[in-house]
């Protein structure tokens, strides 16, 4: 990469794309909800059950002018999620501001692995044992959507909740490979902790992206 591309990437005025696409939010707080998903390149945190690799590798990517996915998101939604990858890679000032300047609603789907960037209406914190969020993330975070894919989850999910702030919304996930086998237990848990609530990748049942 050249140093004039590196600089445009530094200041998140270029972004390595992945895709986008205008779907229903399928996970989480706002499941149901109509949104535009720009999807970034390149992380480098390695869960063995992400239902993405092929955003892992950046350079695969094509590095984006990020006006570009601006002008085009604001054709299909009021409400845009930014994801990945590992969005928090890159520095997200620059896209959030100019959202947010047209007038969307920012959310962003997160590890919390990086340094919080960017201005958000809506943050989803998704922690990985592998690669622990940073303290700015736990006390931002709107959401904590942690994936259970074996019974040890259930316990990794009590701590990050204590890391989080009391108004933060608890969510249990099951890993999707997994799910007929941990849905049930993810069904009893939540009837007998009801401080948390279930997700699902309603996404996947619909058959739409
Ligand atoms: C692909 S990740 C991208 C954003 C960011 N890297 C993260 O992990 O939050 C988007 C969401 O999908 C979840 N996810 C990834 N693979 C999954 C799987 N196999 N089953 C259930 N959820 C999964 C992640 O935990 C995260 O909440
Ligand atoms: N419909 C839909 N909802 C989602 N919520 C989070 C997703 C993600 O991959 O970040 C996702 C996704 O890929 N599709
Ligand atoms: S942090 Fe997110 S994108 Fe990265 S490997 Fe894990 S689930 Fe996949
Ligand atoms: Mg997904």
């Amino acid at each position: 990469m050249d140093d004039k591309t590196q600089q445009l990437l530094n200041k998140g005025e270029i972004l390595p794309l992945m895709e986008e696409f205008y779907t229903i939010q399928g996970e989480g707080y706002h499941t149901g909800t109509a949104a535009y998903f720009i999807r970034v390149g390149g992380c480098d945190v390695g869960c063995h059950w992400c239902d993405v690799k092929e955003s892992w590798n950046a350079d695969l990517h094509p590095a984006t002018m990020t006006n570009l996915i601006v002008q085009n998101a604001k054709k299909y939604s009021d409400t845009i999620v930014v994801t990945g990858g590992e969005p928090l890679m890159y520095n997200m000032d620059y896209l959030t501001e100019h959202l947010q300047s047209e007038g969307l609603k920012t959310h962003i789907e997160t590890s919390g692995a990086y340094n919080l960037t960017g201005k958000w209406d809506w943050i989803c914190l998704s922690p990985k044992k592998n690669k622990l969020p940073l303290q700015e993330v736990y006390d931002n975070a709107n959401e904590l959507k942690v994936i259970i894919y074996n019974k040890n989850d259930f316990q990794f999910a009590e701590e990050q909740a204590k890391q989080v702030g009391s108004d933060c919304v608890l969510f249990l996930q099951p890993e999707w490979s997994n799910q007929e086998k941990m849905t049930p237990m993810i069904v009893d848990y939540v009837m007998n902790n009801p401080k948390w609530k279930i997700s699902l990748q309603t996404h996947k049942y619909l058959n739409i992206p």
